[in-house]
């Protein structure tokens, strides 16, 4: 384990897409962004070998990135813009003006890279230091609350490495939109301005609202008598990453994401349930699992793939604890899993005037386990010039029992998986999920 390390502020500063580029404009949000709006914010980490000092990336590398950015947010403007938060009954919504900007942080840490980098456990606190912070959406009766979209901070880990740590607020992107982005930056840096990435689609038009969720979500939300409360990730806690292989015999007809998934939700109830503070649990104790699915091409009616803002569908299961914890609960867990994808065929939408209602049930029933990031968004494409990432975490993981999923960066159609649990619970881990899939970490 590293000890303490320092994060020095080398320069602050602002990055604009170019003057003049984007008109001042008012994006509505539609009913997809604001079942987020009270996500905490989303915070990655990509890491990546940089072997020269500091003062190389400040003069020779920095430039070149901000130019870079301010070129690539001209086309991703919402994410240099602010939330506009009005009292209700007035919708949220994002509010770009000219000279809009996202705040950029250099730093310089003398944490040890291959400690960081690696996938055993971690200290989480030293990965908080590497992203800025974000204040969240709040509403008052009568003043409207303005709060930033996007922050980031790159940290230079000298003649070792760099990391890009980046927040940004949910309401305003998926991961699909931010990892379009995120790609779109890295080839605009590498110069290929010719790249196949094609530009976002801004036209919030194409997300029909017939029955007028955007007013039911916002209702629901002003309503929740904890409004803007989230659960804060536990102070003392370690990180740990772990590659797993592709599921072999496929008698059950599910994927690498349904089978990670199964374990993934009975284990870490395993895990919730090993703290002594659980309270009293019983077989009919109820659990639940939160996953997401991307509807770009899920809706009845078209959506290009380009498509910029949330367009994710929220999935629902309840279990009961004998089902889980029992000798099969994790076959359990995968059908249940692969049944509710399977659901999505007959329209992603089918129940979704409760999404919210939803969220706010799990969220204060407590015993939740959700998903973030995907395979599916390759974030070891990003690639700068610099290579691969060496590594990328989603720091925000461990609110709400959620684990964070992504591609494997050294095998094809392996899974990586990210958690965040109490040091007080390392040993448990060690019992349940080493034993569980017999493994070497
Ligand atoms: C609903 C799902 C989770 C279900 O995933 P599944 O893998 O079970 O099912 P699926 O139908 O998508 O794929 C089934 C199998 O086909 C493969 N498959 C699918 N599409 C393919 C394609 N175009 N080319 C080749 N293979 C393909 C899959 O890899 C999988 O195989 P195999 O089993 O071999 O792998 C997924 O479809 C989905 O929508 N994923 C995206 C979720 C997402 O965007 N999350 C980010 C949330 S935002 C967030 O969290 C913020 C952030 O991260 O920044």
């Amino acid at each position: 384990m590293a000890g303490q390390y320092t994060v020095r502020v080398v320069d602050e500063s602002h990055v604009a897409p170019p003057p003049g580029s984007v008109s001042t404009t008012t994006i509505p949000l539609t009913f997809l962004d604001v079942s987020w709006i009270f996500c905490c914010p989303i915070q990655r980490i990509f890491f990546y070998e940089f072997h020269r000092p500091t003062l190389h990336f400040t003069q020779n590398i920095f430039p070149h990135l901000k130019q870079s950015l301010s070129l690539t947010l001209r086309h991703f403007f919402p994410f240099a813009a602010n939330l506009s938060c009005s009292p209700p009954p007035n919708n949220p919504c994002i509010l770009y003006r000219e000279g809009d900007s996202v705040s950029v942080t250099i730093a310089e840490s003398d944490a040890d890279f291959n400690h960081l980098t690696a996938s055993h456990a971690r200290d989480n606190t030293e990965f908080k230091c590497l992203v800025p912070t974000l204040p969240m959406a709040s509403f008052s009766s009568d003043t409207t609350h303005v709060v930033p979209i996007m922050a980031m901070q790159f940290t230079v880990f000298p003649n070792s490495g760099i990391s890009i740590g980046i927040t940004f607020n949910h309401v305003a992107a998926d991961g699909k939109s931010f990892n379009h982005f995120m790609k779109s930056w890295a080839a605009m840096h590498r110069s290929e301005k010719g790249s196949s990435l094609s530009l976002p689609f801004h036209n919030k038009d194409m997300i029909k609202d017939p029955e007028g969720l955007v007013s039911t979500y916002m209702k629901d939300w002003w309503n929740w008598k904890i409004l803007g409360a989230t659960e804060e990730v536990p102070v003392d806690t370690v990180r740990i990453t772990n590659d797993a292989d592709q599921p072999g015999a496929a008698q059950l007809h599910i994927s690498t994401f349904v089978v990670t998934c199964a374990f993934m939700w009975v284990n870490l109830i395993k895990l919730q349930d090993s703290s002594k503070s659980n309270g009293h649990l019983h077989d009919d104790t109820v659990y639940h699992f939160v996953p997401v699915a991307d509807c770009r091409d899920r809706f009845e009616f078209p959506v290009p793939a380009t498509y910029f803002g949330n367009c994710l569908a929220f999935l629902f299961l309840t279990a009961k604890r004998s089902d889980l914890i029992g000798k099969n609960g994790i076959v359990f867990a995968a059908k249940a899993i692969g049944r509710q994808i399977c659901e999505l065929e007959k329209g992603p939408l089918v129940g979704a005037e409760k999404w919210v209602l939803n969220l706010i049930k799990v969220v204060e029933a407590g015993r939740v386990v959700s998903v973030a990031g995907s395979p599916k968004l390759r974030v070891y494409d990003t690639d700068f010039g610099w290579g691969r990432p060496k590594k990328s975490e989603v720091v925000h993981i461990g609110a709400n029992g959620a684990f964070s999923l992504a591609e494997c960066r050294d095998e094809d159609g392996a899974i990586e998986v990210g958690i965040v649990i109490g040091r007080d619970k390392i040993d448990g881990f060690n019992v349940i999920f080493k034993q569980a899939l017999n493994l070497n970490f």
